[in-house]
């Protein structure tokens, strides 16, 4: 559930505020955010695990904006970070490192001693040279390194292939198989901690089942290091929950974290989450201009001013959001059009064969969008990125400002002769 709601007279309010009063200030393509739906979605887990040890550990990558991540510290939450620029916005937002974990199969020295001075939960390790990396930059600082061993049980996650994770053939993690002989490696390195045993087999995942056998089978690894004297403090389960985009019914955290409390048992394990999409994906909006209706024999077009640049899921993906009118006008004649935007890319949609009651001049927004939209813009055909706006109640706050052109170039020069 969300606070994105029509009023009777038809008009789309953000919480307390009428869209088209927050795009006033901001002007469109404009993300909008939802404070009290990013609460409610992250209360969801908290309250799930309740009063078994945990720490949930928001994944920066679904939306890193400071606005966002500052509300997150607020609530106490930890984050996943998959580069040395997320933890510097992490800290930049007032997030405690001490309940950082860092994630991402190609961390660089700098990343690992930036994270090592600012003191982070725990390392997840993709693979034995990285770990052997750890353990060098640690002991040149004279430190020991937190860390989890992110295992690849070979997992069929059920989701696009492009966000699946945990397969043999995927980059990701170390094969379950190597796992024990890892740990074992690990145990025995002068600089290194080993803490606890990590996965993550994908993203928009809407069953339960592939969660449940990843962890039965870390549960066995679990187990099976206890017999050799290796001691795991925390299981870190990744994220992947789904969101519903197009009426899938994914878990909700609750059922999820029942399941997964029953497979522990009596395991003194603390529980470690890195949801992102679950909380934020139905917490924001895109809103965008409808500029022309295209209309021709074999298709109507609604060309937008948001575009790829601004939100790549559908292109990328082939992923479905849903579009409507940010406000409903019975006036209005329906038709079936592809809603693209402005780039010079046959692949530049938002949607296709979307039945709308538009005109010229309306406005449309895009649901779904608060994961994995802003985070992925980029400023293809020189668009400037789009502003980003949270609304708390009555209130609406610019948290992140529309480029400028001048943002476009920024950094570049030209020759001197
Ligand atoms: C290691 C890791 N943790 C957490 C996440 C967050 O996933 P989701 O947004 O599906 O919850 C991702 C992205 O898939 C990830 O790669
Ligand atoms: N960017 C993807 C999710 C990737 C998750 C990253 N591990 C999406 O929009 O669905």
């Amino acid at each position: 559930m969300d606070f994105f709601n029509y009023q009777e007279d038809g008009r789309l309010f953000a919480e307390d505020l009428a869209v088209e009063d927050v795009i006033k200030q901001s002007g469109t393509p404009a993300y909008i955010y939802s404070r009290a739906t990013i609460e409610r979605h992250w209360h969801a887990f908290d309250q799930a695990a309740g009063d078994h040890p945990h720490m949930i550990c928001y994944a920066v990558k679904a939306n890193s904006n400071l606005g966002v991540l500052n509300l997150m510290a607020k609530l106490g939450s930890g984050f996943d970070i998959v580069s040395v620029g997320e933890l510097l916005r992490v800290l930049k937002a007032g997030g405690d490192p001490q309940k950082v974990v860092f994630s991402g199969v190609g961390k660089t020295e700098l990343e690992i001693r930036t994270a090592l001075e600012a003191g982070i939960y725990c390392f997840n390790v993709e693979s034995e040279g990285e770990l052997l990396r750890i353990n060098e930059v640690a002991a040149l600082m004279g430190k020991k390194a937190p860390v989890s061993i992110r295992v690849n049980p070979n997992i069929d996650a059920g989701t696009h292939p492009y966000i699946s994770t945990g397969l043999k053939e995927n980059k990701f993690g170390i094969d379950i198989e190597k796992a024990s002989a890892i740990y074992q490696i690990a145990s025995a390195l002068e600089n290194i901690e080993v803490k606890g045993v990590d996965c993550h087999i994908g993203s928009q995942l809407t069953e339960i089942e592939p969660f449940i056998e990843a962890i039965d089978k870390l549960l066995v690894l679990i187990d099976n290091l206890k017999s050799k004297g290796i001691e795991i403090s925390h299981l870190d389960v990744g994220g992947g929950l789904g969101v519903p985009y197009n009426g899938e019914t994914p878990p909700q955290p609750a059922e999820y974290t029942k399941a997964l409390k029953a497979r522990l048992g009596d395991r003194k394990l603390k529980l470690l989450f890195e949801p992102g999409r679950a909380i934020m994906a139905n917490a924001g909006i895109l809103v965008s201009k409808v500029e022309f209706l295209k209309l021709t024999e074999h298709k109507n077009f609604a060309i937008v001013d948001a575009a790829m640049n601004d939100l790549i899921r559908p292109a990328l993906y082939s992923a479905w959001q849903r579009i409507e009118p940010m406000n409903l006008h019975a006036d209005r004649e329906t038709r079936n059009y592809d809603v693209v935007g402005p780039i010079c890319e046959t692949g530049d949609f938002l949607g296709k064969d979307r039945d709308l009651a538009i005109a010229e001049g309306d406005y449309v927004v895009v649901r779904s969008a608060g994961a994995y939209g802003s985070t992925m813009a980029s400023n293809y055909n020189s668009r400037c990125r789009p502003a980003e706006i949270m609304v708390d109640g009555d209130q609406a706050y610019l948290v992140r400002a529309r480029e400028t052109h001048e943002d476009l170039w920024k950094g570049e020069n030209v020759l001197p002769s």
